[in-house]
């Protein structure tokens, strides 16, 4: 049986997950999982599509392993347990896609050239995201694989939208908003057209919030804007990196400060957001259970910033018909949900403190102008789907 793997490596994650093909070559999701607090202590979980936990592994100690090596172990897994499965292409979540690359492609060395140009935009993802397609080019090189993009979900955003207020030659040179989570906003239009073809149809911020963390401002399933702009350091605070600053800040540690840019880097991708405000980690579920004065700082501002930014994407939209949480924090967190609607009822989303207590499909009231929901994002399905119709329009 024909089968296909998708990659997904986040900042603080590495996701994945094996699809066996039908006869129509539709994708069943066979088996996922995922590595979780890279960086931190990570854990492996691998479970089959019923649920059942096929694997477990903790790294206690494991701060310094890297996403390159926590990989080995997850190729390991798939090795044991593909069986007769013969994959027939890698789908591969990439993080930046700059001016060239607005849909999915097959993977070559001239395309993994170009990507690399990318790195210095996304330090966090686009080395890994990179490092995973050359390893397995080099264990299997003819096996194809996909590149399926963050950014190309916000290629076609209103021009208004991707302009920054810096001289022309600039944006030219490719200096612009690009926007990001792509994948995860693309699935989130698609689930929300299934569950209420109206409210796809209206106006939606949908909001990823895990340890990158962005909104996405929808009107008729398409991104109009998007709170990450050239790189995937602005707009909402997150678990390491600042979001947007005041960009005399990044000036003053340079010129003030004395810092190199490689320390700018550190500071503001990997030291700061709800790990720097709190001083104790970027992760939300320790924070919360912390309860230390600087925890609860960090998580306020958090949901302070989060609404503030989904202000602006409301006036992008001119209103707002429903607001959709997702990913780590919104899929699961139903404090920092309370606390970003409450900052919204100006807007008209009334959160039914039931219903968000259990992170249920609907959250907000009957009567709420504004309709709330929680759906769990999976990139994971739409880099499958992606690598498909790639490899369908260009099987050689
Ligand atoms: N059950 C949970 N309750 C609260 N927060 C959670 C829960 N599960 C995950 N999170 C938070 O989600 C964030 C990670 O989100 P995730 O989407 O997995 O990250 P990534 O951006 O690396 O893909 C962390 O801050 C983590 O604490
Ligand atoms: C783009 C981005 O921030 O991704 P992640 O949430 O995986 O860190
Ligand atoms: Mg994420």
């Amino acid at each position: 049986m024909k089968a296909i793997i998708s990659l997904n490596s986040g900042s603080s994650s590495i996701k994945f997950a094996l699809f066996t093909l039908d006869g129509a070559n539709n994708p069943a999701l066979s088996a996922g999982g995922k590595v979780e607090r890279i960086g931190i202590a990570p854990s492996l979980r691998v479970r089959s599509a019923d649920g059942d936990i096929l694997l477990e592994r903790v790294w206690p100690d494991g701060a310094s392993l890297t996403h390159a090596e926590l990989l080995k172990d997850i190729s390991a897994w798939a090795a044991e347990h593909l069986g007769d499965r013969e994959v027939i292409a890698i789908g591969h979540r990439v993080v930046h896609g700059g001016t060239e690359f607005a849909a999915p492609r097959l993977v070559d060395d001239a395309v993994l050239d170009a990507l690399e140009k990318l790195n210095p935009l996304a330090p966090l993802h686009q080395p890994h995201n990179l490092a995973a397609i050359r390893a397995i080019a080099q264990l299997r090189p003819k096996l194809l694989q996909v590149a399926c993009f963050d950014t190309a979900f916000h290629h076609d955003k209103p021009a208004v939208a991707a302009r920054l207020p810096l001289p022309r030659a600039f944006h030219e040179q490719g200096v612009r908003r690009y926007g990001f989570h792509g994948l995860s906003y693309e699935y989130i239009a698609r689930r929300l057209s299934e569950i209420d073809p109206v409210l796809a149809a209206g106006r939606v911020i949908a909001a990823h919030l895990g340890n990158g963390a962005s909104l996405c401002a929808m009107h008729a399933g398409k991104s109009i804007d998007s709170t990450m702009g050239f790189t995937a350091l602005d707009g909402l605070m997150m678990g390491t990196r600042c979001g947007a600053i005041d960009p005399g800040v990044v000036l003053h540690l340079q010129t003030q400060l004395g810092m190199s840019p490689a320390d700018i880097e550190d500071l503001l991708y990997r030291k700061s957001g709800l790990l720097g405000v709190s001083g104790i980690s970027s992760d939300m579920r320790t924070l919360s259970a912390s309860g230390g004065p600087e925890a609860e700082e960090a998580i306020e501002l958090f949901c302070w910033r989060a609404a503030r930014e989904a202000g602006g994407l409301i006036a992008s939209l001119s209103g707002l018909d429903a607001f959709v949480f997702t990913a780590g924090i919104g899929e699961n967190h139903a404090d920092v949900r309370h606390r970003i609607c409450g900052r919204l009822a100006w807007a008209g989303l009334r959160i039914d403190e039931a219903t968000n207590r259990d992170s249920a499909l609907r959250i907000s009231t009957p009567d709420s102008p504004v309709a709330i929901l929680v759906i769990p994002t999976d990139e994971e399905r739409m880099i499958a789907l992606h690598t498909l119709q790639v490899i369908r329009k260009d099987p050689s």
